[in-house]
């Protein structure tokens, strides 16, 4: 009999998840899976369980945020585990499910699993760390972290757009060097990312014709400093409008270093990630098989 790997984060997003865990059951189990329920119950439980027990299975699937399919993500790749991968996501933003298109509904996102065939799918590396669709410094990326897991679970997205305003008031410079495969930018920043999503933070969205999930690269996107408040108003405007130009850099990257970067907090699909000296990034292609 087949096995399937059920991992479950039973406090993500809005939804309480209980009668869509024994929906997915039934669905998983009609479709001739013999299924083994683990339910993380801290942070890094998903890539612990992951990597322990994912060899074992013929199909892994996760059910949470973003923050429990990048904790799986990282616990396949750590454990080197080719097992295709599915996604039921059931997190507040849910922005890479949206990106690729997945099911809202947990029963028609189970179902859909059971009957496609797994993809390659991209991963991103950073300083050692795998990160699935984002990796952002500067504005608003505090909030993808800060925002409180009680918070999000009450009010979803909106808990995000509350946080985020805060942000605005306490914007920072952030000073950079970024060197890809054949250009160097310097300037102050207020925003940086590294991206292969056609949505970030379930507001900026991205062309569809920018965005290939297992092309071999990713976009980088800086917003320099604005001069002023108008400044800062029409860049929000052109984030907004998909103008990226100007005072907005956009580009197809297969690595990057940054340097200057020892005070700067990343976000790495919504996870807060330490401060580093410097930062190597790169895409590593056809990481995962994954179900989309
Ligand atoms: N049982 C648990 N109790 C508390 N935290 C948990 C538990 N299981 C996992 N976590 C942690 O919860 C954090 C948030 O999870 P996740 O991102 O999946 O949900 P979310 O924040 O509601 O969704 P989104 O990121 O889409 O807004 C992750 O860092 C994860 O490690």
């Amino acid at each position: 009999m087949k096995k399937l790997l059920f991992i479950i984060n039973p406090k993500a997003g809005v939804k309480k998840n209980k009668h869509f865990v024994e929906d997915a059951l039934e669905i998983f189990e009609k479709a001739g899976y013999k299924v083994g329920v683990k339910y993380t119950k801290k942070r890094a439980d998903g890539t612990r369980i992951a990597r322990d027990y994912g060899a074992k299975a013929d199909l892994i699937v996760c059910m949470g945020g973003d923050g429990t399919l990048n904790e799986v993500m990282q616990g396949m790749l750590e454990g080197e585990i080719s097992t295709p991968l599915g996604y039921i996501p059931a997190g507040s933003t849910n922005d890479f499910a949206n990106s690729l298109g997945l099911r809202t509904n947990p029963k028609d996102q189970a179902e859909f699993i059971m009957e496609t065939e797994a993809k390659s799918l991209d991963l991103g590396w950073f300083n050692g760390r795998y990160f699935v669709y984002t990796a952002s410094a500067g504005i608003f990326t505090e909030t993808s972290y800060s925002t409180p897991q009680e918070l999000k679970n009450k009010l979803g997205h909106f808990a995000y757009i509350l946080h985020g305003i805060r942000e605005v008031f306490k914007i920072r410079r952030l000073k950079l060097r970024i060197e890809t495969e054949d250009e160097v930018y310097e300037n102050k920043y207020i925003f940086v990312a590294i991206n292969n999503a056609k949505k970030v933070g379930g507001i900026m969205r991205l062309d569809k014709a920018h965005v290939e999930f297992n092309d071999g690269e990713f976009e980088l996107m800086l917003v320099e400093f604005p001069r002023d408040f108008i400044q800062l108003m029409k860049t929000v405007g052109k984030i907004f409008m998909q103008d990226f130009s100007g005072n907005i850099t956009f580009k197809q990257i297969k690595s990057a270093k940054i340097t200057n970067c020892s005070d700067v907090n990343w976000s790495l699909d919504g996870e807060k990630e330490k401060a580093h000296d410097f930062v190597e990034f790169k895409v590593i292609h056809n990481a995962i098989n994954f179900i989309y």
